[in-house]
């Protein structure tokens, strides 16, 4: 199973350098120069500052047209350094970190999910997207629905963070960033370094390819984690990870078409009988009804660890909230747009043009 890792803007880069950080191949694209310095794990050759001619290398202030533009301008220099990365072996599936409310996150990730695409095919491309946060507002809100709409037509799955969800109350937010950037990284690296390793049923590269190629649908990981002689009912401990608090998003996991549960831990707890006891009870709860499942007895270990992904989602609370705001505040501002146009012609129209008011007096002057 080959992961390659590409963080776009501030919030993906971090997520990106952390990945870096536990051995996972990856890239960070900014406008920002300082925030690409600012990276500890991916290393400096691994880092692209795309559209300086346009920004000086200073972001783009929230304002994804700009972000599109950049990635757009540096596509071939970023292309290149993808296909060095990639060799001349297959990468299974291009992850792009995001934040969806910025501006070079939100405006190149589509760019660059459409590039990745269309150089290689046989790939799958999933955006790993944060959604902003309430109190910041309109504009980040706005950029979040557009770019959903644009990459759902693009990639095969959107595994969206939801900030709001994560976030604990009265948390400074760089410790929460921090926090909630963490615990992605966590969810995701477990689940994919369990691919392809040896166990008494192993999940493979394909098995993962094809719960998250779902048509650009919602994805979400959970997780459940406990030391190994405090867990009695394993099969509780399966459905915690699923359960509505342990997921990445609001969201109705009954409307999910796949799923997939990986669980490790020490051999003598993984007890098949809990284990299907909970399986079987997602299979039931899920529309598509079908679960892909490993299970790793693993001798040394002391903590019993569960990942679940829920793929092909399309009913979520933190996704809805946010397209229709974004709907409702793009239909006030167009109309009060129109509104304001038509008064201004209202207003002026009728005005002269100053040759009707001083009519000949550049003629009489010029004699
Ligand atoms: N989970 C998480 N979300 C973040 C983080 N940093 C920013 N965000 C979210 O991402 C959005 C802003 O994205 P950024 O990545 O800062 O912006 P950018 O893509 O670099 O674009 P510009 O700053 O406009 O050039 C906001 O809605 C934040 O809520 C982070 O470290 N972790």
């Amino acid at each position: 199973m080959r992961a390659l890792i590409i963080g776009v803007g501030q919030c993906g880069t971090k997520i990106a350098d952390l990945f870096a950080l536990v051995d996972f191949e990856a890239l960070a694209i900014n406008t920002s120069k300082s925030d690409l310095e600012y990276l500890k794990h991916i290393p400096e050759e691994r880092r692209i500052l795309v559209g300086e001619s346009l920004t000086g290398g200073k972001g783009v202030n929230a304002n994804p047209v700009l972000g599109r533009e950049a990635i757009k301008r540096d596509l071939p220099l970023v292309m290149k350094k993808i296909s060095s990365m990639v060799g001349y072996s297959d990468v299974d599936i291009f992850f792009l970190t995001f934040g969806f409310g910025g501006g070079t996150g939100a405006g190149g990730a589509p760019v660059l999910a459409e590039a990745l695409k269309e150089e290689y095919p046989d790939s799958l491309v999933v955006a790993i997207g944060a959604l902003p946060l309430k109190e910041e507002g309109i504009r980040p809100t706005i950029n979040a629905a557009i770019t959903i709409d644009k990459l759902s037509k693009v990639v095969d799955s959107i595994i969206a963070i939801d900030n709001n969800k994560l976030k604990e109350s009265a948390e400074d937010i760089s410790k929460a960033y921090e926090k909630i950037n963490y615990t992605i990284v966590e969810r995701i690296a477990s689940l994919l370094a369990l691919i392809d390793v040896p166990g008494e049923q192993t999940l493979d590269a394909s098995d993962l390819k094809f719960v998250l190629n779902a048509f650009g649908s919602f994805a979400t990981v959970g997780y459940a984690k406990a030391e190994a002689n405090k867990v009695k009912n394993l099969s509780r401990l399966i459905l915690k990870s699923f359960e509505n608090e342990g997921l990445y998003l609001e969201a109705n996991i009954e409307s999910a078409l796949y799923g997939l549960v990986a669980i490790h831990g020490p051999p003598e707890l993984l007890k098949a009988k809990d284990i299907f006891e909970a399986l079987e009870y997602l299979t039931r709860k899920i529309k598509g009804k079908q679960i892909f499942r490993g299970f790793y007895p693993d001798p040394r270990e002391k903590e019993i660890e569960v990942v679940t992904l829920l793929s092909g989602i399309y009913e979520s609370k933190s996704i809805e909230d946010i397209v229709v705001t974004a709907k409702k505040y793009a239909h006030a501002f167009m109309k009060a747009k129109e509104e304001a146009e038509t008064k201004k012609k209202e207003l002026l129209t009728g005005l002269p043009d100053f040759d009707d008011i001083y009519p000949g007096e550049v003629d009489e002057r010029l004699g």
